[in-house]
């Protein structure tokens, strides 16, 4: 157990609403902690007690049907402890939003990359990877995932005022109701605006390609917990060290930042829904098409068409929306054709023990 950082779970973003799951599922003799780490199914739980070493009991492995039923980076979790420093993981609490992908080599089953994240901070940088049709996939990963997104630009010391200024107009054209902050991590320009929408008890998390500046703002943005992240004493496992690194960070305000590998892996293209909220605007002119299933390409009447005629949207923004509809759909006949394979595999199975049964065998 660790000792060196006392946190309250209100530190660690619990809440009112968490408190009343852990009840309804009847965990009030449980102690609660939360995923902070996880590697080939040990996990570092942080409770109020410190940190433990954790695993799954026998009964959630036995129970569990596929990988998001495994617990993940920033999961509130019941506990039972059992030494100074293990503890054993008995039921994961109802999620509020989750990050996932695609599992490896699993098409049509997802892989939770984490959880209970309220704000996603998507970043990229005002030069080669300043890419709108890319910040809108994100987005659109956002909603999928009930993830408030906020837009954040980096390295606006490598431009000038005017060339910004552009830049984020041609965003606000795109991308309603979300909030764009320009930063630099080398001047730090934009970096208090940020700390702004760092609330306290609320969990971040960094969006973003290779390169964009992520970790240089996580530096900007941890502040005086820095030296307390650093100075976490390396927890033991069980007589060899585990240098596995916390994946949950406390940042200024009493925000709290999940920053793990897994994430900085989140393929764009796996966000396949949420599309509705992203791209709304084409949604609601869609109500006014003349024939209901229109494809808004060719067909008389169409309202979206017209829009982008008269320059109310733009094409790119529409041909973006196609291409992501394009993709929700080849994921979802994917997993429908995953769910009748089981199916199949099910009923064979059940067809099998039967005929067992009536030969005797
Ligand atoms: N000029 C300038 N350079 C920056 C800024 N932010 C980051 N950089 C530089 O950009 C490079 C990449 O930054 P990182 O913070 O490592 O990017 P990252 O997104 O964490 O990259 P990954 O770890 O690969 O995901 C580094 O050389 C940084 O010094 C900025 O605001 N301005
Ligand atoms: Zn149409």
């Amino acid at each position: 157990m660790n000792t060196t950082v006392n946190m309250t779970l209100q530190d660690l973003g619990y809440n009112n609403y968490f408190e009343k799951l852990r009840i309804d599922n009847n965990l009030k003799d449980f102690e609660i902690g939360r995923v902070i780490s996880e590697q080939k199914e040990r996990y570092i739980v942080k409770s109020e007690k410190g940190e433990f070493e954790a695993e799954i009991t026998g009964n959630l492995r036995f129970s569990a049907k596929s990988r998001k039923d495994f617990p993940a980076v920033g999961d509130w979790v019941s506990l039972i402890y059992h030494e100074t420093d293990f503890a054993v993981i008995n039921s994961i609490l109802p999620r509020i939003s989750t990050l996932s992908r695609q599992a490896v080599n699993k098409f049509g089953e997802l892989q939770i990359i984490a959880s209970n994240i309220d704000y996603g901070l998507i970043v990229q940088s005002v030069n080669r990877d300043f890419n709108i049709n890319r910040l809108e996939r994100y987005l659109t990963l956002c909603y999928t995932s009930r993830i408030e997104p906020i837009i954040v630009i980096t390295k606006t010391d490598l431009t000038d005022e005017e060339n910004l200024n552009d830049l984020l107009n041609k965003i606000k054209i795109r991308v309603k109701n979300v909030p764009l902050i320009p930063v630099s991590n080398e001047t730090k320009e934009g970096i208090d605006k940020l700390k702004k929408l760092l609330y306290k008890g609320k969990t971040y998390c960094l969006l973003g390609s290779s390169g964009v500046g992520k970790s240089s703002l996580i530096n900007s943005l941890i502040g005086e917990s820095r030296m307390k992240t650093a100075n976490i004493s390396q927890s033991i496992d069980r007589g060899k060290h585990v240098t596995t690194r916390r994946e949950l960070i406390p940042m200024i305000n009493g925000a709290i930042l999940i920053d793990n590998p897994g994430m900085r892996e989140v393929g764009i293209t796996d966000s396949s829904l949420g599309i509705e909220s992203t791209f709304e605007k084409i949604y609601d002119l869609a109500q006014s098409c003349k024939f209901s299933d229109c494809t808004h390409t060719s067909e008389i009447g169409c309202a979206v068409q017209l829009a982008i005629d008269n320059g109310q949207i733009e094409k790119s923004h529409f041909e973006n929306f196609l291409k992501m509809e394009r993709e929700k759909e080849h994921y979802e006949s994917a997993v429908a054709e995953k769910r009748r394979k089981d199916k199949d595999f099910g009923k064979m199975i059940k067809h099998y023990k039967k005929t067992k049964k009536s030969n005797n065998f």
